[in-house]
């Protein structure tokens, strides 16, 4: 039976990980928060929704620990921590995904769909998130994936297209960009919606999360998928059979 490690033990997923873990009877072999040593000796996956550089330090310990099924569901990674954490997909079954729910991961073919067959000169993409007020990187890791799954379908980059904010005297929208709009408040566990808008008609692409533990599930099955796999980089698409 596959052996487990909960990293960020204490946070919100890190809780909900514990839950999902114990109903299913998971052998739970180490837990650790920040300041911890990571002892990974006893478990084959390791399921970590931490921060970027603590994300970094986990994929360091699987690799020195042989190789180890790394699930992360860590967002806000600047480019050169991307960088830093593909270079252990030789040594590490690294899975990562910004979003580990079916609805989102479903979304995203959705979205890359529509955004292919409408045309960017006549149909405007912007992204919009609201989430809970103690998150703090934005836009979320999902609205990220998102606006990657758009670019895709007009075969653009994101990086090209990104506009992340607006205050000002902006002037007028540039055609083909793809806009992203953050709200933070409350309680909100995780809102997204993409709208393509013409001149006159809108389509509105939304998901709604209601509770944590679907992130938590669908992180455990990344594991389940990860032991049978080879070190290397995969996503929730790979796991669920979408790619
Ligand atoms: N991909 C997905 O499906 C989802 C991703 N997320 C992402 O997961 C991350 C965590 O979210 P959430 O649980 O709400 O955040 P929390 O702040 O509640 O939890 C993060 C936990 O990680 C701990 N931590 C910080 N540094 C380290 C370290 N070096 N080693 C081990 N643990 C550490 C924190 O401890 P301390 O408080 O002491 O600093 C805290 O317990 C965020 O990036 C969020 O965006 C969230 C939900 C779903
Ligand atoms: O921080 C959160 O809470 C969430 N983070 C992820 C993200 O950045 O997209 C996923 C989910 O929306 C909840």
């Amino acid at each position: 039976m596959t052996r487990f490690a909960v990293a960020g033990a204490k946070g919100r997923m890190g809780q909900a990980v514990i839950r999902v873990l114990t109903e299913r009877g998971f052998d739970i072999a180490a837990t650790f928060d920040k300041g911890d040593d990571i002892d990974l000796t006893n478990a084959d996956a390791v399921i970590d929704f931490t921060t970027p550089n603590a994300t970094l330090a986990i994929a360091e310990a699987c690799a020195a620990a042989g190789g180890k099924v790394h699930v992360i569901g860590s967002t806000g990674f600047m480019p050169e921590q991307e960088t830093a954490l593909n270079a252990y997909q030789d040594r590490n079954i690294i899975i990562r995904s910004g979003n580990f729910s079916l609805g989102v991961n479903i979304l995203m073919g959705l979205v890359k769909q529509a955004a292919a067959k409408l045309d960017a000169l006549d149909w405007d993409i912007e992204v919009t998130e609201a989430h809970h007020k103690r998150k703090v990187d934005a836009p979320s890791g999902t609205a990220l994936m998102l606006g990657h799954a758009a670019a895709d379908g007009r075969g653009v980059s994101l990086h090209n297209a990104k506009v992340a904010a607006r205050d000002g005297l902006t002037g007028q929208r540039e055609p083909g960009t793809i806009g992203f709009s953050v709200i933070r408040g409350g309680g909100i566990v995780g809102e997204h919606s993409v709208l393509f808008a013409a001149e006159d008609e809108l389509i509105t692409l939304s998901h709604s999360a209601r509770d944590r533990t679907l992130f938590a599930r669908g992180a455990v099955e990344a594991a389940l998928y990860g032991v049978k796999q080879s070190p290397g980089l995969y996503d929730m698409q790979d796991v669920l059979g979408f790619n």
